[in-house]
């Protein structure tokens, strides 16, 4: 019987664990060993486990968060000196088994000599028994309808058997069923009190996650420490609730026995489960504690992580926590379940006695079982003082590692000393050195001193002689001053001034360039006028007379004899010898054989002159072949004559106006052969061109497709006369019979626009080599030839017609009778001027050409054309005056009254020339000229 006991008090091994507890393990290990050797007073063992587990988590949240080197040496020290008094009290608590299995042995011979009276009992309790065998500290056998408190009464009742069998055998029915209510009472009431201490255990463990979530892990320790006095508290109303039910109980010995050995049973069951619980969770703590020592390691190399880590094992020991609890709770359970079996099973206790009488024999084998288990659990013992020792080298290691740690700050503390002495040293050189450079540079800056002072002494001297040139440059400077103040003032005003003045002045230029742009107006429409007069004066139709010289090789013919002779004292003057009659001619200017191209020239630039103004100019050479019209026209190159020299003089004279006119000079070439308009400038100088009015309206006349060049130089006169003597010859065989035998037209068109005044004006020069005008009869021309004299003699006619009706100042001038008048229309007509260059031979064999040429251009110089008065002319040649027909018609004009010349364009409507049916007209005229004047061919 006391073998169960001796075998359940090994179990005490768990107590290790409180010695984790620095303030509560001693004493719970100590009141364990009192209760073994005080034969099992405590009887609530397994109601302290929650205080011991909850110790053993403060332990492990001490170890975690407030250990450090020192602290770990002392915890294990303590550890240390806590296992050798483990030792000591394992020692005495073999000692006690030893003297229990004694006991129990002597025990056993009394229960063979009374083994008839518990016969019944054995009977009774035989299920019983054989689950006590199997009771571990497991219930899983709890379910049978004995009951665990059954086997645990059982187990119990070998302890104080002869006192138990006696006093079931005093008491009665009666008093057993007393005694069953008064333990029904006092089992409900401690039902009640475990179910408060649950009720408080989960307010508790409620009130820690609250405060675990509200405080964190650094305040675990202090709610730890009043859970833990919370729990010593609830220890102590458990024991006194015990204490009174022991109380409440004890005036029944039986009774007492019953319970006394119940309670052992179930304390030593619970405290054998306990034991190997707290073995398990010995190892669990005992790899903890490595992992914990490992932490702190890598605490100590990594702080950043101590946080996090404490943290986690926060949360292992709130999840052990939560297991003990389950586990706590799940004992409580099964403590109740056994408590109401034990209830049920009151009844039969009067047979339990009897039972544990007669079972003697499977108390010693069960005996032996618990020696075997007793054994088993030294070894386990050993197992964990062998996890000690580990656990011990460990801390040796963790404080070697300390040690090497603490080394190494000495060694860094060592290097840290040496480089504040090197740096100490360095600074006292440093500060050797300040000084040094203090010291040289004081002794420099004295010296730099003196120096100075002695400067400042001379300086001082010259400030003195400088003080009366300063004040001279003060009242200078003042001065200064107040002009550079005064001098934009002055500035304005002289500006202002100055821009009067230019005003004033500008105005005066302005006014005296009004007055001179008027002036120079006046006097260019003077000159205008003047020059005007002049030509007027000269007569708007100007004659003069050329006589060529005989040329080489007309020297040695018979009929060479030069018939002309002139007047030296009269240039106008012509005598021609004509069949031994002297003839005289008088007309505008004639030039004799000798004379040059520019005398000439000289005498016709008037009129080129007048074209710049905006006067129509023509000029014609007339004459029979040979009589050098072409000469005087064009020239020769080395010699050019009025062709060329007239554009010369264009352009020297547009270039004196430049800078007010701005002139541009055109020209074009026509050719008139029979009565066909040709163009020499164009591309083809077959095509035949038309005279036709402007359908501008203003009665204008031009030539469709007639090719202009506009010229500037030299140059280009030359050009555009190259270009026209190649059409021309390309157009005919022989040119020079070719160009006998048509009329050549260079017209030279001069606009100016003067750009200060806007004044525009227009002048047109038509410079005409006009055909042979021998007679036809001479000549005796048939075919070709003869339409070519016809042709020459109509349009020669009608010239003369036109002029003849200008001297006449008919209303009608029949400019249209040929091309030629009718293309030299404006050049003949208002205020045109016109100048007849006639060409004569001196030479006997063309007397009667010559004399034919100088009776028209003595006709022709009677004509007036426009305002201007002949009167003077008309007298002069009543003598002489003939008809300007190429036929020689001796016309005998009468003097005209100068009338405006009345051109009537709107007559002439129609593009193109009729020339028929003027023709008529004309020929009719000329016929009742002829037959009514004293002209008459020349024979
Ligand atoms: N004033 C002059 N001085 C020198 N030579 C002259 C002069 N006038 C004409 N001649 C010469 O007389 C010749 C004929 O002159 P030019 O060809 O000019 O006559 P023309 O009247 O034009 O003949 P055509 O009617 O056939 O054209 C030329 O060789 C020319 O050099």
């Amino acid at each position: 019987m006391y073998g169960t006991r001796k075998t359940w008090d090994v179990g005490h091994t768990p107590c290790l664990q409180e010695l984790w507890n620095k303030d509560l393990s001693l004493d719970v290990s100590a009141s364990s060993l009192d209760i073994l050797m005080s034969n099992g007073e405590e009887e609530s063992s397994f109601l302290s486990l929650p205080k011991s587990v909850l110790q053993r988590h403060c332990l492990t949240s001490d170890l975690s968060e407030t250990a450090t080197s020192e602290q770990q040496q002392l915890l294990i020290q303590t550890l240390q000196e806590r296992v050798c008094e483990f030792q000591a009290r394992l020692s005495s608590e073999d000692a006690a088994k030893r003297l229990l299995l004694q006991r129990l042995q002597t025990h056993d011979h009394q229960l063979n000599q009374d083994n008839h009276q518990n016969e019944e009992h054995l009977s009774i309790n035989q299920e019983p028994q054989e689950q006590l065998r199997l009771q571990d500290g497991q219930l899983i056998q709890a379910a049978s309808p004995t009951g665990v408190r059954s086997s645990s009464v059982l187990r119990q009742k070998p302890v104080d058997f002869p006192s138990a069998v006696q006093v079931s055998k005093v008491h009665s029915q009666e008093q057993l069923q007393k005694d069953e209510g008064e333990k029904l009472a006092l089992i409900t009431g401690l039902h009640t009190q475990v179910k408060e201490l649950e009720e408080k255990l989960v307010d508790q463990t409620q009130e820690v996650e609250r405060l675990r979530s509200e405080l964190g892990a650094t305040d675990l320790e202090k709610q730890l420490e009043v859970l833990e006095s919370e729990n010593q508290r609830l220890k102590q109303e458990l024991r006194a609730s015990q204490t009174q039910t022991t109380c409440s109980t004890g005036h029944c010995p039986h009774s007492q026995d019953v319970e006394a050995l119940r309670g052992e049973l179930c304390r030593k069951d619970e405290e054998c489960r306990e034991r190997e619980r707290r073995l398990a969770a010995l190892e669990q703590q005992v790899q903890e504690r490595t992992g914990v020592v490992v932490q702190l390691q890598q605490q100590l190399e990594e702080a950043a992580q101590h946080r996090q880590e404490l943290q986690q094992q926060l949360e292992e020991a709130s999840r052990l926590r939560s297991q003990r609890e389950e586990q706590l709770t799940s004992r409580l359970r099964d403590a109740e379940e056994a408590l109401s079996r034990q209830a049920a099973l009151t009844p039969q206790v009067k047979y339990v006695t009897k039972t544990v009488e007669v079972e003697s024999a499977q108390c010693k084998q069960a005996l032996m079982e618990a020696q075997g288990r007793n054994q088993a659990l030294q070894e386990q013992l050993s197992v964990q003082r062998q996890l000690l020792r580990e656990l011990e080298q460990q801390l040796h290691e963790s404080q070697r590692t300390s040690s090497q740690l603490r080394q190494q700050i000495l060694v860094y503390e060592d290097e840290m000393e040496r480089a504040q002495g090197q740096l100490e040293a360095e600074m006292q050189s440093l500060e050797e050195e300040k000084n040094r450079v203090i010291e040289e540079a004081f002794i420099r800056a004295e010296s730099e001193m003196k120096a100075v002072h002695e400067n400042l002494a001379g300086v001082r001297m010259n400030l003195l002689t400088l003080q009366p040139a300063l004040r001279t440059l003060t009242c200078d400077y003042n001065c200064l001053k107040r002009q550079v103040q005064d001098f934009p003032y002055m500035l304005e005003k002289a500006i202002t001034e100055a821009k009067q003045e230019i005003c004033q002045v500008i105005g005066e230029v302005s006014s005296a360039n009004q007055e001179l742009l008027r002036k120079y107006k006046r006097e260019m429409n003077l000159r205008k006028k003047c020059h005007n007069e002049l030509v007027r004066l000269k007569g708007n139709i100007r004659v003069l007379c050329r006589v060529r010289p005989v040329c080489a090789g007309e020297t040695d013919a018979a009929d060479t004899k030069n018939i002309v002779t002139f007047d030296p004292d009269d240039d106008a003057v012509l005598y021609l010898s004509n069949k031994g009659k002297l003839m005289t001619f008088e007309l505008d200017k004639v030039f004799p054989t000798q004379a040059t191209q520019e005398e000439v020239f000289q005498e016709v630039q008037s009129l080129v002159t007048s074209c710049i103004d905006g006067f129509n100019v023509c000029i014609f050479a007339y004459g029979q072949t040979g009589s050098g019209k072409t000469y005087t026209m064009e020239g020769v190159p080395e010699d050019p004559g009025i062709n060329q020299r007239a554009l010369r003089l264009l352009f020297s004279e547009v270039s004196e106006k430049k800078p007010d006119w701005d002139y541009k000079i055109t020209v074009s070439m026509v050719e008139i052969y029979n009565e066909t308009l040709r163009n020499l400038l164009g591309d083809n100088p077959n095509e035949k061109l038309d005279i036709k009015m402007c359908p501008d309206g203003s009665g204008q006349l031009y030539v469709p497709g007639l090719t202009e060049f506009t010229v500037e130089s030299v140059e280009d006169i030359n050009k555009v006369f190259d270009l026209g003597h190649m059409n021309r010859a390309t157009a005919c065989t022989n040119l020079n019979e070719h160009s006998s035998r048509s009329h050549a037209l260079l017209i030279v068109t001069v606009a100016g626009f003067n750009s200060s005044t806007g004044h525009r004006t227009s002048g047109k020069l038509n410079l005409v080599d006009l055909a042979g005008s021998e007679r036809i009869a001479k000549s005796g021309a048939e075919g070709s030839r003869l339409r070519e004299a016809q042709c020459i003699n109509k349009s020669l006619s009608a010239l003369g017609d036109v002029i003849n009706a200008l001297r006449s100042k008919h209303s009608h001038v029949p400019f249209r009778n040929s091309r030629l008048t009718y293309l030299l229309q404006d050049s003949l007509s208002g205020d045109s001027k016109t100048l007849m260059m006639v060409q004569v031979s001196p030479l006997e064999s063309n007397v009667s050409e010559s004399v034919c040429s100088l009776k028209f251009a003595q006709r022709v110089r009677t004509v007036e054309i426009g305002p201007s008065s002949s009167s003077r002319r008309q007298a002069e040649n009543s003598s002489t005056s003939s008809s300007p027909t190429h036929e020689s018609v001796e016309l005998d004009s009468p003097p005209v009254t100068p009338v405006p010349l009345p051109i009537s364009r709107a007559s002439s409507a129609g593009s193109t020339l009729s020339s028929n049916s003027k023709t008529s007209t004309t020929r009719r005229r000329s016929h009742s000229q002829l037959s009514t004047g004293r002209m008459k061919l020349t024979a």
